[in-house]
């Protein structure tokens, strides 16, 4: 559709300065079978074009008309584009390797359907192995309620939305929580859940590039109707602008368009550890931990 804005100029300035009458009869005469005397305007006279063979309108107005109406125009969708935050504004500064080492910085990420049990998870393996949890979900809600964040409306927006909100934010919120932690440990460590994230391929090779390689991911595997189930029920108590079934149909969507790739490519990399997710949530645990020290050793 074109914009309202080209149109809306044309249609001002033809009403101010159009040598044309707007009846019927607008057309140039040369169209009409018997040509009347009309405006000379370069001459200001009225009567028969006192150059045959030559326009007898000045082209110049419509010239002057185009010109200012395109440059306004340009102007204008430039100034549209200016609006929306761009990757510069928001990105973090080059680097070039990652700020935490795997040696000191333990990362593992925790992913699944939207529901599908993560954060529930999350709590059992903070209790029992002393991880630091840190999701991305909830940094994304504290940011998106901090008085003053200029990505409060993006966020908000995005959230309910079920989209992926750009990565600078997201990777940059994981980084502070993640230096905040590891700067008050005496030994500068940190073992750290990262849950809900990533759940986009930029997302994935943004922070293990920048922030910490991670050393893989729990998977929790679950069907969209159980994970519906769960979050509709969590919806009557949650406050969460998402937890309701348009916007779950949204978020089931984005997970399986944007965030599985995500899982397929650290499958292939031999780094994902797949959790059945169907059953009760102390049988989900156990597979858990099993799988989590068969792979790891018990004492990590
Ligand atoms: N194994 C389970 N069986 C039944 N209900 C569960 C199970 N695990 C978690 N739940 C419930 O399902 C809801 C979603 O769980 P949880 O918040 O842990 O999921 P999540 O994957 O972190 O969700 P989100 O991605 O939306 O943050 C909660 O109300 C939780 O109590
Ligand atoms: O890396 C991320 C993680 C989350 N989001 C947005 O937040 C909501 C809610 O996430 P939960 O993990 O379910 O709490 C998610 O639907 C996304 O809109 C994100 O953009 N990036």
């Amino acid at each position: 559709m074109a914009h309202p804005l080209p149109r809306f100029f044309a249609r001002r300035f033809c009403q101010q300065s159009s040598p044309f009458p707007r009846a019927s009869n607008s057309f140039p005469r040369r169209f009409q079978a018997n040509p009347s005397p009309r405006r000379n305007y370069a001459t200001g006279e009225s009567g028969p074009n006192p150059r045959p063979g030559q326009s007898p309108f000045k082209i110049w107005p419509f010239v002057a008309i185009t010109v200012v109406g395109s440059g306004a125009y340009i102007l204008m969708v430039r100034s549209r584009v200016d609006m929306a935050p761009t990757n510069e504004q928001i990105a973090a500064p080059k680097k070039d390797t990652p700020t935490f080492s795997p040696t000191n910085v333990t990362v593992l990420f925790v992913l699944g359907g939207p529901g599908a049990g993560k954060g529930t998870q999350c709590a059992n393996l903070v209790r029992d192995y002393k991880f630091t949890h840190l999701s991305a979900g909830d940094l994304l809600r504290a940011e998106q309620d901090r008085k003053g964040s200029e990505f409060g409306d993006l966020i908000k927006s995005y959230i309910k939305d079920g989209k992926i909100v750009p990565m600078e934010v997201t990777v940059q919120l994981l980084e502070n929580a993640m230096t905040e932690v590891v700067e008050k440990d005496k030994d500068h460590k940190g073992k750290f859940l990262i849950d809900g994230f990533p759940r986009k391929m930029d997302q994935a090779l943004k922070f293990e590039e920048t922030v910490c390689p991670s050393k893989f991911v729990l998977f929790y595997d679950c069907p969209e109707e159980e994970m519906q189930k769960r979050l509709l029920k969590r919806g009557q108590t949650s406050g969460r602008s998402d937890d309701n079934a348009e916007s779950i149909k949204k978020r089931f969507k984005t997970f399986v368009e944007t965030s599985m790739p995500v899982v397929d490519y650290f499958q292939k990399e031999n780094r994902v550890i797949k959790i059945a997710a169907t059953k009760t949530p102390d049988e989900v645990y156990k597979e858990t931990k099993e799988k989590l020290e068969e792979r790891l050793g018990k004492n990590f």
